[in-house]
C-alpha cells in the first residue's frame, strides 16, 4: 500500500482524506489471486490487547451472544455496522457517534437512518470492557470483533481479527451519503466505491455474500415488484420465480405504508451464514437489484457459481475479504483516541 495508508491526519480528518488513497493499488477487475491473504500490510496486530485486556475477545463474544438470544437478527446488524463504519473514513468507530446540537454524524445519514442497528449492543459491550480495562480498547476494534462473532454465531467462518484501531473524534454525514453503496446504483458504481477504498472487484462479490443473513425493508427492492423500469411489470428475473414474487408482494403490498416491512435477504436461510445467497443468485432469486445484478457480469457470475458450489471456498474468501475491509483507513498509534463511551468523541 502507498505510504500514508494507515496514518490518517489527526486534524481535519476529512480534508483530502481520499487523496492518494489508492495510488499504486491494484485497480479494479482482477481475479483476486495474489496480493490476498492474512498477510496484508497493516499496523494492526492480532495480539494488540493480549496484555492490556486479555479477556477482551471473550467479553465481546458473550455480549454478542447475549444480544443474539433475544434477537437473532442482531448478528446481521452487527456485521453491517462494521461495513458501514469501515466505508466511511475507515474503521474508526465514526458511525457510532451520536448527533448533538452542533454536530451531525453518520447515524442519521441516508443509508443508516432507521436502518443500521446494534448501537446499544456495542455500547453495552464497551461498558463491560471499561469496567475491566478502562480507556484501553477502541470502539472500532469492538465493532470489528463483534462482526466476526456475529458471523461465527450464525455458522460462518472464524478469522483472527487484527487489532489496534483508534477511534475518531468526528464523523461525516456527507461521506456516509456518498461512500456507502446504494442498492439502486449500477454494479460499476458499487465497484468503484470498493476500489476507491483499496478493495477490488472480487471483494464486491465476496462481501455481498454477507446478504446470506439479515433483512431488507420493502422500499429498497419494491421497484422490482410492480413497475420495474417503467414496464408496469415485475422485474423479469423475479417474475420467473412466482413463488418468491408472491411472498414478496404479500410482505410488500404496493402502498407506502408497507415501505418499512422486512423481507429476508436470503429467504432460504435467513439466520444461517451459508452459501445459499449465491445459490439464490444462480436461481435468479436474489432480493436486491444490487445482488441479482452480479449475474449480469461474467466475471462476477463465475465467482457466484463457484461459491454456490463450494461453501468452503466462500467461507475462506469471506474471511480474507473481511480482514481487508477491516484494514480500510485505520488509525493506529497515537492518532485518534480511545473513547470512554462509543457514542461520544471524548
Ligand atoms: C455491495 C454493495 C451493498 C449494497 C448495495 C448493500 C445494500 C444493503 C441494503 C439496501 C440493505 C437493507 C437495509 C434496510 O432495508 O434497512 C442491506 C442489508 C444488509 N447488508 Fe448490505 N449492501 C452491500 C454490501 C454489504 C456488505 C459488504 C456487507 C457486510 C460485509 C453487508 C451486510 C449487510 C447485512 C448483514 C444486512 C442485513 C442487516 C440487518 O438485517 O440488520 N452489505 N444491505
Ligand atoms: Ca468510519
Ligand atoms: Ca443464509
Amino acid at each position: 500500500f502507498p505510504s500514508g495508508y494507515n496514518d490518517g491526519p489527526k486534524n481535519g480528518y476529512n480534508n483530502g482524506y481520499n487523496s492518494g488513497y489508492n495510488n499504486g493499488h491494484n485497480g479494479g477487475y482482477n481475479n483476486g489471486h495474489g496480493s490476498r491473504g492474512y498477510g496484508m500490510i497493516s499496523n494492526l496486530d492480532y495480539r494488540f490487547y493480549d496484555r492490556s485486556c486479555p479477556r477482551l475477545q471473550m467479553m465481546v463474544k458473550s455480549g454478542v451472544w447475549r444480544a443474539f438470544k433475544d434477537d437473532s437478527r442482531i448478528a446481521a446488524s452487527l456485521l453491517r455496522l462494521h461495513f458501514h463504519d469501515c466505508f466511511v473514513n475507515g474503521c474508526d468507530g465514526s458511525i457510532l457517534l451520536d448527533d448533538s446540537e452542533d454536530f451531525k454524524g453518520e447515524k442519521n445519514a441516508l443509508p443508516n437512518r432507521n436502518s443500521v442497528r446494534g448501537f446499544d449492543v456495542i455500547e453495552d459491550i464497551k461498558t463491560d470492557i471499561e469496567s475491566v480495562c478502562p480507556l484501553t480498547v477502541s470502539c472500532a476494534d469492538i465493532v470489528a470483533l463483534a462482526a466476526r462473532e456475529a458471523v461465527v454465531l450464525t455458522g460462518g467462518p472464524f478469522w483472527p481479527v487484527p487489532l489496534g484501531r483508534r477511534d475518531s473524534l468526528t464523523a461525516s454525514e456527507q461521506a456516509a451519503n456518498t461512500n456507502l453503496p446504494s442498492p439502486f446504483e449500477p454494479l460499476e458504481n458499487i465497484t468503484a466505491k470498493f476500489v476507491s477504498l483499496g478493495l477490488d472487484f472480487k471483494d464486491v462479490v465476496v462481501l455481498s455474500g454477507a446478504h446470506t443473513i439479515g433483512f431488507a425493508q420493502c422500499f429498497v427492492f419494491k421497484h422490482r415488484l410492480f413497475n420495474f423500469k417503467g414496464s408496469g411489470q415485475p422485474d423479469p428475473n423475479l417474475a420467473a420465480s412466482s413463488d418468491l414474487l408472491s411472498k414478496l408482494t404479500d410482505t410488500c403490498p404496493n402502498v407506502d405504508s408497507s415501505n418499512s416491512n422486512l423481507a429476508p435477504l436470503d429467504a432460504a436461510s435467513v439466520v444461517k451464514f451459508d452459501n445459499a445467497y449465491y445459490v439464490n443468485l444462480m436461481n435468479n432469486v436474489g432480493l436486491l437489484d444490487s445482488d441479482q445484478i452480479l449475474m449480469s457480469d461474467s466475471n462476477a457470475a463465475a465467482l457466484v457459481k463457484s461459491y454456490s458450489e463450494s461453501p468452503y471456498l466462500f467461507s475462506r474468501d469471506f474471511a480474507v475479504s473481511m480482514v481487508k475491509m477491516g484494514n480500510i483507513g485505520v488509525m493506529t498509534g497515537s492518532d485518534g483516541v480511545i473513547r470512554a463511551r462509543c457514542g461520544f468523541p471524548g
